[in-house]
């Protein structure tokens, strides 16, 4: 763990929320003039629970991910993830709380095809400089636990849709991080394939304390969440 996540857990008492967004902004500047597409949005968000958020087409459930993903930052607004103000830190801490603190999966995998199934959920542990020899048994056994422990040397266009995304679950979720946000994780995938993630989703939280935010146009799969949002007109409204 970095020094700004460790210093943040370290002051961070446990009634915080893992996560807490207040009056966040987000307006972009375009040749046509200003556009806002987050306003005044709150959120508050524990540790352990599991977040879906619906919105139309447009309406920033892309911008809100790239912003609590911290890989962008709002116009205006405070996002504290366990108590410590995220963007009031350098970007080189910024970015060594990402890589310790984050996980992300997005619609279309991002795995990289020249490497085997192992070697992409390898590559986060090698490139936060853990021993080789010690890191593969761990991507091993993730890769095990979302079920490819039989396509280990497969690479991704050797696999299926689901497949894809469950390396990109695995690979996500080595280093640990306490928090997964997935934007569109199954919006590429059939119904069957998505209620299969969705249900690898319920695993990895039912035996870990993980905290997931989830952005999915399908509002059956939302419902398997803890809560509902909907993103509109630039804030987040609960709907159950
Ligand atoms: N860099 C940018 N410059 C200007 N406008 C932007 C920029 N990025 C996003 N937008 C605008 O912000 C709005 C929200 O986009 P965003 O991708 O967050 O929506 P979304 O809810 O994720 O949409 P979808 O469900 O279609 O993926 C859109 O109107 C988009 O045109």
């Amino acid at each position: 763990m970095n020094e700004f996540a460790s210093s943040a857990s370290a002051v961070a008492p446990a009634a915080v929320p893992l996560l807490q967004v207040e009056k966040l902004a987000k307006v972009f500047q375009t040749c046509h003039g200003p556009v806002t597409v987050l306003q005044d949005l709150d959120l508050s968000l524990n540790a352990g629970e599991r977040l879906a958020i619906i919105g139309a087409s447009g309406s920033g459930k892309t911008t809100l991910m790239q912003i609590l993903g911290t890989l962008d930052r709002p116009t205006s607004g405070r996002c504290r993830f366990a108590g410590r103000d995220l963007f009031a830190a350098t970007a080189a801490e910024l970015n060594r709380f990402r890589n310790a603190e984050l996980g992300f999966v997005f619609q279309f995998h991002q795995l990289l095809p020249e490497f085997t199934a192992l070697e992409n959920v390898l590559l986060p542990l090698l490139i936060a400089r853990q021993n080789r020899h010690a890191a593969l048994p761990q991507a091993e056994a993730l890769l095990q636990r979302v079920g490819l422990g039989h396509r280990l040397h497969h690479k991704p266009g050797q696999l299926s849709g689901g497949e894809q995304q469950r390396v990109a679950i695995a690979r996500a979720l080595v280093r640990r991080p306490r928090l997964l946000i997935a934007d569109e994780p199954t919006g590429n995938l059939d119904g069957d394939t998505a209620l299969e993630i969705y249900q690898l989703l319920d695993d990895l939280h039912r035996n870990s304390a993980l905290t997931l935010v989830v952005v999915t146009h399908n509002e059956a799969l939302a419902a398997r969440m803890d809560r509902i949002c909907r993103l509109e007109q630039g804030r987040l409204v609960t709907l159950a």
